[in-house]
């Protein structure tokens, strides 16, 4: 079949309103007219091509990102768009990029630890892109006293940077702060004295990341103007005197919470692209089990692809709606923190640090599956999978490896169940922590494999999961005299604590989700398909945790083994509009297997003439090494 949507029989099975489900993933009408205009403009603009970026060496891959996100720039002047437009024009194009730090982060910095005469004078600057920023935390080696290493915009273009240092005044060591350095010239771009930067070289992947100047940077004895210090957390006086707001030290690392909400909104970006591309790809291809001479079976219809692929659909979903929370929850958090109350940093801190371990780490493993999903076509570039994962991958790493982080989500954890002993009552993610006593002892009340679809039932056997788990680690950590040494012994079960209570956040919050008033057809139903899907399929992976607790008993497995096989077929007829809710164009999805009407076979065998290797029916090199070789072994054979 040539032309024409080859997906048309799959998408008139939907049982649900796409068009309604569009707005739920979303998140409101408003975001989804934003979205598809924007998404549109950039697909509908041949300066935001991408599809030769693998071939493109480092210098001109880096070239290209300046121009399109000079051009970007420009569109976004002449186009007079919104914060948000814009924000959204460099999602799409794609790219990762110097931009994407300096909005991200330089400027988040400045706005959250800088007072506010620092903000009237840099802000401005940095909103007309007068100057261009960088965030500079992380070390060559280990300290806040040797060489940055891997700031992102850092190496060739920022001018500027967020530099965190220690602060020492009068011999004292007050700890990490911030510092507004200028690193290059204004004029001609060349560093200012005393400065050392540059690029810190290639990554993992072709193409991928290496759109991204991270960098290196050292001082010799350069001077950082007083006021350059960031003061809104503490201050230094011209007579060098050192002070401290009314503030928790800890708003220092408030960037991390605001970057770290970010990134659980775009794994869920990440996963649903490959999902999308996996799901498409699934319907149209065919393979073994036709009967009767009649076609060969999709492999999206096989057992084993459901069950790799709808956990990962369900995630996407899940990750969606626990960002959209997360989002919330930010906004709360700063809104408190204006009125001076800093009583729910700590959970914020936590909630941003574990989630962004959870869903990035599921991301990246997702992508790969997805690949794999796609059997060998996968592996092609022009199936975009293999671009995807080296992009995202290190997620996984930047903003807080995640080992690091879900050990922060731990401590929080042991504190909070401390805590309760002296009878203060947990609220947000952990007010399940003050029915610990119940969830200690309670049984779980399935006796039929439909049991498993009650939010209450997956709701209790989650908490009880994660309460129980955390309660034993507390229990073990009292055996140690010195604390530290007991958190150090104990970490591997921490972090296993630290996942659990990460998993109960994001099944609630899609169980949340499905309390609201959602309109359009059918489509409340196929979400709560999918949450339970996300919900079951969790349990199923983690069952040893949920039966060595004792949460759950073998025959309550089995039964929810059974229930998410009911499931997935449930998901099936409404798999590909599913992915099409996500209403992402043909440029953003970067994927021959992936494209909208399915017709992938002929458009990856056309890609493959523009290979450049193909330019030539010889290739280069053919008459120096080849052509030699052929002769010696004729005259071999001759002897
Ligand atoms: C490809 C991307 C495409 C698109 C993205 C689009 C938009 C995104 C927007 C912007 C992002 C742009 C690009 C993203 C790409 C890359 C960016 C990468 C940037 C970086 O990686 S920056 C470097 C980040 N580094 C880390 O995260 C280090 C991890 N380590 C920590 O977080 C440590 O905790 C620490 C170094 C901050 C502090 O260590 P410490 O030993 O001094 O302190 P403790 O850990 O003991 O903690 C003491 C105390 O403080 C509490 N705490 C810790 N952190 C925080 C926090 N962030 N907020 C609030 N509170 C915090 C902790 O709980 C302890 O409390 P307690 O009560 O005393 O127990
Ligand atoms: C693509 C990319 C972009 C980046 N961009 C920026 C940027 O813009 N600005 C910036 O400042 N930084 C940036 N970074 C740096 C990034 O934030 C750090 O790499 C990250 O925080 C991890 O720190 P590390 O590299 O020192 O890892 P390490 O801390 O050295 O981790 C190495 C291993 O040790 C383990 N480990 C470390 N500490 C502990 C512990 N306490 N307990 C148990 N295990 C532990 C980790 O789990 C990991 O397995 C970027 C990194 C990458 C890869």
């Amino acid at each position: 079949m040539e032309g024409g949507d080859h997906l048309a029989h799959e998408r008139k099975k939907a049982q649900f309103d796409v068009e309604a489900m569009k707005i739920v993933w979303a998140g409101s009408r408003h975001a989804f007219e934003v979205s598809d205009r924007i998404s549109k403009l950039v697909a509908s603009d041949p300066a935001f091509r991408k599809d030769n970026r693998p071939m493109l060496s480092r210098k001109e891959l880096f070239k290209n990102t300046l121009r399109k996100a000079a051009y970007a720039w420009k569109r976004i002047i002449e186009l007079r768009l919104s914060e948000e437009e814009a924000s959204k024009l460099r999602f799409y194009v794609d790219e990762p990029a110097f931009t994407d730090l300096h909005w991200g982060m330089f400027l988040p910095a400045i706005k959250g630890q800088g007072t506010e005469e620092q903000q009237q004078k840099w802000l401005p600057l940095a909103y007309k892109m007068q100057i261009i920023g960088c965030y500079a935390q992380t070390e060559l080696g280990h300290g806040s006293n040797s060489s940055k290493w891997w700031p992102g915009g850092l190496g060739k273009i920022s001018t500027h940077a967020v530099v965190y240092a220690r602060l020492i005044t009068d011999g004292q060591d007050h700890g990490v702060h911030g510092f507004i350095v200028q690193l290059r010239s204004l004029d001609d771009h060349s560093p200012l004295p005393g400065i050392t930067v540059g690029d810190i070289g290639m990554k993992f992947g072709n193409g991928a990341y290496n759109t991204m100047d991270n960098g290196v940077l050292r001082f010799d004895h350069v001077r950082i103007p007083r006021d350059q210090m960031l003061m809104k957390v503490s201050q230094v006086s011209r007579e060098g005197k050192y002070s401290q707001s009314n503030v928790p030290r800890q708003l220092v690392y408030g960037t991390m919470v605001f970057v770290r909400q970010t990134i659980v909104a775009d794994a869920s970006c990440a996963l649903s692209r490959a999902v999308c591309i996996a799901t498409r790809y699934s319907a149209v291809r065919r393979q073994f089990g036709s009967q009767n001479g009649g076609p060969e079976t999709q492999v999206i219809d096989y057992k084993t692809q459901q069950s790799r692929l709808f956990p990962l659909l369900a995630s996407a979903y899940a990750f969606r709606f626990v960002g959209e929370w997360l989002k919330w929850l930010y906004t709360d958090v700063t809104q408190r923190l204006q009125a001076n109350d800093f009583s729910t940093l700590p959970e914020a801190h936590a909630c941003t640090a574990g989630l962004k371990s959870l869903t990035t780490a599921a991301t990246a493993d997702g992508i790969e599956e997805c690949r794999k999903l796609c059997g060998g076509h996968g592996y092609l570039c022009s199936s975009g999978l293999p671009e995807l994962f080296a992009v995202y991958v290190p997620a996984c790493t930047y903003e807080g490896d995640n080992t690091v982080l879900l050990l922060q989500v731990a401590r929080f954890l042991v504190k909070t169940l401390s805590q309760l002993g002296s009878g203060k009552q947990p609220v947000g993610t952990t007010a399940y922590m003050g029915q610990v006593e119940h969830l200690m002892q309670c049984h779980c009340n399935v006796q039929k494999a439909e049991d498993w679809l009650k939010p209450a039932v997956i709701l209790e056997a989650f908490e009880a999961r994660s309460a129980r788990m955390s309660v034993a680690c507390a229990k073990n950590l009292s055996k140690f005299t010195n604390p530290e040494e007991g958190f150090a012994e104990l970490s591997g079960d921490l972090v296993e604590a630290a996942i659990a209570h990460c998993q109960l956040i994001i099944v609630s919050k899609f169980i949340e989700k499905l309390q609201q008033d959602i309109p359009g057809k059918g489509v409340k139903q196929q979400l709560g398909v999918l949450c339970n899907i996300y919900a079951l399929f969790l349990l199923h992976k983690h069952q040893g945790d949920f039966l060595s607790t004792g949460c759950i008993t073998p025959k309550q497995a089995y039964l929810a083994n059974e229930q998410l096989r009911a499931l997935y077929s449930q998901a099936r007829p409404n798999a590909i509009a599913l992915v099409d809710a996500f209403n992402y164009t043909d440029h953003y999805l970067g994927s021959i297997l992936g494209c909208y009407d399915g017709n992938v076979y002929p458009k990856l065998y056309e890609a493959a003439w523009k290979d450049p290797l193909n330019d030539s029916v010889v290739p280069d090199g053919y008459r120096e090494y080849i052509w030699p070789m052929l002769k010696q072994q004729l005259r071999t054979a001759r002897l």
